[in-house]
């Protein structure tokens, strides 16, 4: 199956990119933590076993599983020129900026992974000046370096593929991210977006270059002509505007409103789809803790590149109505109780992944969610998460769907 094809976020789901957490995790430090966007250390044997369980819950549903690992060690696999390309880009955005250190990285690469899927897995886990073997005289920033300093961070996140890229429509957008350490991810986006056989081509709506950050987690495909998009800590109304601008007016894309959810910055809110997702035609699941401040907007063209945005005074049911074009159910996390909402939501429990309409891979661990959402007549598919949960995120999050059925 080529190209992209995401026009809902509950129309079966045909193919999806995950990532097998790797290698990165183990350059997790407590001093790291804050930095990299984590809140623990996962157990990365664990953390692989609940992945493999994930995965293999979505092959059971007839999910085609493909891993940004092994698009990337294509990619770079095909080419040497595009490979070399990629380990320069890759060692300018780790902060590498002297000549020697350049040199020094490019050589330790191709002299110690000629398999490209270990060089991808390689610049994913990161390097510690103690692997390159320098002579530390060299330079006075090594001689007063700890030998296990990182000279490479890890990307720890990466099990995350839903926030640096989003399938929207046939086309995507390669975002530009909020932090530092996820700015890196969207390169292997970038290069898989432009020259995998699979994706060439793909129409793009926004890119990694732009001044403003938007992240695939807040980015909800509610129907062709619809998304949902979250003004979070992690997006800016102002990519927002920068994307309408674009999408509105492509001849590939078919989305003629933009619905902008003004939800609390916060680290446990950090995107709309930590808080909210679509589980049925009729149905979502929502975190009653954004109910009370919620603020909607709509934006739509105008005509000549222009767009008009304006709040939508409405309940956040009345407004769902009306764009998915029936009466629609919010069902909260933690089935109204303050505390098992507030905790269930921390380790996702409103972060569902569809796979058909009615049908969701959920986190085992929130019972009380799930409970509710078995009552509702939801088939909930549950997958282990004492490890992956650390990283704060659930289902939706650690999936990017490439192709829904229509
Ligand atoms: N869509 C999502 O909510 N993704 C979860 C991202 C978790 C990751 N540790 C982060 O802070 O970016």
């Amino acid at each position: 199956m080529k190209g992209i094809n995401v026009k809902s976020e509950i129309a079966p789901l045909k193919k999806v990119i995950l990532h097998r957490p790797g290698r990165e995790l183990l350059n997790l430090t407590p001093a790291k933590l804050e930095e990299l966007l984590f809140d623990d250390i996962p157990f990365l044997k664990v953390a692989q076993q609940e992945h493999d369980a994930f995965a293999a819950a979505l092959r059971g549903e007839g999910v085609e599983v493909v891993y940004l690992e092994d698009l990337m060690a294509d990619v770079i696999g095909a080419d040497e020129a595009v490979r070399d390309q990629f380990i320069a880009q890759w060692t300018r955005e780790a902060n590498i900026h002297t000549e020697m250190y350049t040199n020094i990285l490019r050589d330790y690469l191709l002299e110690n992974y000629a398999d490209p899927k270990a060089m991808v897995e390689k610049t994913m886990e990161g390097v510690t000046l103690n692997e390159l073997n320098v002579d530390r005289s060299n330079a006075l920033v090594d001689l007063v370096s700890s030998a296990t300093e990182m000279v490479v961070n890890p990307m720890p996140n990466l099990y995350f593929t839903r926030d640096p890229f989003a399938n929207v429509g046939n086309g995507v957008m390669i975002n530009r991210m909020y932090s530092v350490t996820r700015n890196r991810e969207t390169i292997y986006g970038e290069y898989i977006y432009k020259y995998h056989p699979d994706f060439v081509g793909t129409p793009q709506y926004y890119s990694r270059y732009n001044a403003f950050h938007i992240e695939g987690g807040d980015v909800l495909n509610i129907n062709e002509h619809t998304l949902a998009i979250g003004i979070s800590q992690r997006t800016e109304p102002d990519a927002i505007d920068e994307l309408a601008k674009v999408i509105f007016y492509d001849e590939t894309s078919s989305i003629d409103t933009i619905l902008a959810f003004d939800i609390p910055n916060s680290r446990a809110f950090m995107h709309l789809d930590t808080v909210f997702t679509q589980i049925d035609y009729d149905k979502f699941t929502i975190h009653p803790g954004i109910m009370g401040p919620l603020t909607v907007f709509e934006i739509t063209p105008t005509g000549n590149g222009k767009i008009h945005a304006t709040e939508i005074h409405d309940t956040l049911e009345n407004i769902l109505t009306k764009y998915v074009g029936q009466p629609v159910e919010l069902i909260p996390c933690g089935g109204g109780d303050r505390i098992a909402a507030e905790r269930e939501q921390w380790n996702d429990g409103s972060n569902t992944l569809c796979v058909r309409p009615g049908t969701v891979v959920v986190y085992e661990r929130n019972d009380v969610t799930n409970a509710v959402l078995t009552d509702k007549g939801i088939r909930i598919i549950q997958i282990p998460s004492a490890e992956l949960s650390r990283g704060r995120g659930g289902p939706r999050c650690m999936s990017m769907p490439a192709w829904r059925e229509f």
